[in-house]
């Protein structure tokens, strides 16, 4: 049997009904293409009876040339009391030019009551009303029962009768939507398998994840018979956010056996989830399930052990399925597996037998104990790695700097730093101001070695961050700092470590640099054995 659920996307209405979340019309179109190309079969694209904006995506969106998505307009049934024609909402929806639209309907008693202020027979009237009247203009109609697990555990029989109503009016399709987000899945599965007995339309779902079960809630669900299921990317919507369908579609797809979209979109969810993260400007969350970039990381040297061996004594599934990878990270938690697979991922030739392997790992732990944190800095750790087994990659040795922070009168802070190195014999003194002693070591420092390595001028620091590692000793803290750099094509990270805030910057920026020359080094090699002409600026030291 091949089981088919139809994917309704809501990011664009619900999703951004989240704290925080606010898209243009040129976010949502750019969306809409992405989900597209996914292959959900329905891309919500708000309300356009709410605002300008919304009503602006839907005249956009119908100059996209979509495959796979019928684009689909969010409204309300009529307001009580006047006609269904007369409705300014209902309206604007078919203005809209949609050819699908949904629209939500009082299910509760109490919120038809207390929210609505109308009886319980004019409610009825609204949800036949108003899906008649949009039947009537050709529209496909979705029904979305807002409230309606609550209503159902209040008041069974009115619940059903909502929904009956729909039916009756010619809705295609009656969602249930838990829209408190507070049911169970054993609550939302019983009570699906019971409205699957009672009406003949195509039963969804939407949940919402308050009580963080909107993914499992879903699947309960549509274990008991629902074929179409919303949600959004990444989870947005209103509190706490709707059922994601960055979880679902594996869920459904790759484990319950669901046909949802094909099997190569599937690749693309990690750069989607990245892609709407991105857009509507929101952090990810490094331990999104399937997605994130911890999702695959592997940290405990027990794990790693087994994971060499066997992937799937630690995955519950291939990551390359979706487009995501297998990650081990460095630690004081590492055992010889760690350290070997990490050697192999950057190109060095390590026996495990090899004493030096545990010498490593022992290093680690004893620095990780002073306040080093390698998994962020995996430069610094290349580094270390490679001076342990005796490799040179000191390029060039302080001698000394000084630093000079200067308040005058006029309030203008100043700061200069001198930095004397030696670099193959020879000592350089140079001095520069900066806006900051790091700002300044690091100009002095790139004016010293600038003449001997031109490649410095290569790479730029891309983010600082500063972390008291000791809270309870105040300014006699230590502190650890951590430096990205890039060289516009690939960003690497180091660390320094020490009660003195300037040595920890300059411990990292060393790193920084370093890494730099040892990688531009490396190049240079593969180009010089391509029998191609070095880079200009490469220094052959
Ligand atoms: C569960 C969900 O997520 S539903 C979607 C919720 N999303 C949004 O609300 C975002 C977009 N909303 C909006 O832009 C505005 O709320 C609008 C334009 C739709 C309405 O604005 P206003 O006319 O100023 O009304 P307001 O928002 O204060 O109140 C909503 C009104 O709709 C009524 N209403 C609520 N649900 C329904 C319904 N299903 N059918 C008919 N009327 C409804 C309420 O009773 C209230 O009426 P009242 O003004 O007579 O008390
Ligand atoms: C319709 C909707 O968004 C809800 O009931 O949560």
């Amino acid at each position: 049997m091949n089981k088919q659920v139809r994917i309704y996307d809501t990011t664009l209405r619900d999703g951004t009904q989240g704290e925080g979340v606010s898209l243009s019309v040129d976010d949502k179109v750019k969306i809409a293409r992405k989900l597209d190309e996914l292959g959900v079969h329905y891309i919500e694209g708000g309300w356009p009876g709410s605002n300008p904006k919304d009503m602006n995506f839907f005249d956009k969106v119908k100059e996209l040339d979509l495959q796979n998505s019928v684009i689909t307009a969010f409204g309300s049934t009529r307001r009580s009391g006047i006609k269904a024609s007369d409705d300014p909402n209902l309206n604007r929806l078919i203005q809209s030019g949609v050819k699908a639209a949904a629209i939500f309907g009082k299910t509760w008693d109490f919120h038809v009551t207390e929210a609505l202020q109308t009886t319980l027979e004019e409610n009825l009237q609204m949800i036949y009303d108003s899906i008649l009247f949009l039947k009537e203009q050709g529209l496909e109609v979705i029904f979305d029962a807002e409230h309606f697990f609550d209503g159902y555990k209040n008041n069974e029989e009115y619940a059903i009768q909502a929904i009956l109503k729909a039916q009756e009016a010619g809705a295609d399709c009656i969602t249930l939507c838990d829209t408190n987000g507070g049911s169970l899945p054993k609550e939302i599965e019983d009570i699906v398998k019971d409205v699957k007995e009672k009406v003949s339309t195509q039963v969804g779902i939407h949940c919402h994840n308050d009580g963080e079960l909107a993914v499992a809630n879903t699947l309960s669900a549509v274990r008991a018979g629902a074929s179409h299921v919303q949600g959004t990317i990444n989870g947005y919507g209103e509190r706490c956010g709707n059922a994601n369908l960055v979880s679902l579609l594996p869920n459904l797809q790759l484990k319950m056996g669901y046909s949802c979209i094909g099997s190569d979109p599937m690749q693309e969810l990690v750069s989607i989830s990245k892609f709407v993260h991105e857009i509507a400007n929101q952090v990810p969350a490094s331990n999104q399930p399937f997605v994130g970039n911890s999702a695959f990381a592997h940290k405990g040297g027990m794990h790693v052990s087994a994971v060499l061996k066997h992937p799937e004594t630690y995955e519950h599934i291939k990551p390359e399925v979706l487009g995501n990878k297998r990650r081990v990270l460095v630690s004081e938690l590492s055992g010889q597996s760690n350290l070997m697979f990490k050697a192999e991922e950057m190109g060095l030739t390590l026996d495990k037998n090899d004493p030096k392997v545990k010498e490593i790992i022992e290093k680690i732990k004893e620095m990780e104990n002073l306040g080093y944190h390698y998994e962020a800095a995996e430069a610094s750790f290349l580094l270390l790695v490679k001076k342990l087994l005796g490799e040179d990659i000191t390029f060039f040795e302080l001698d000394h700097f000084k630093i000079l922070t200067d308040k005058e009168s006029s309030d203008e802070l100043t700061t200069e730093a001198v930095v004397k190195v030696k670099v193959n014999e020879e000592v350089v003194m140079t001095a520069a101001e900066g806006n900051g002693p790091v700002n300044a070591l690091d100009h002095a420092l790139r004016k010293a070695l600038g003449e001997f390595y031109p490649v410095i001028h290569k790479m730029y620091l891309s983010d600082y961050k500063v972390r008291v590692l000791d809270e309870g000793e105040a300014t006699a803290s230590k502190v650890r700092v951590l430096i990205e750099s890039s060289d516009g094509r690939n960003t690497w990270s180091t660390i320094g470590v020490s009660g003195n805030i300037i040595e920890a910057s300059w411990h990292a920026l060393v790193d920084s640099i370093r890494y730099h020359f040892m990688k531009q080094d490396e190049e240079l090699e593969i180009i010089k054995k391509d029998t191609v002409k070095p880079p200009v600026g490469v220094n052959n030291h």
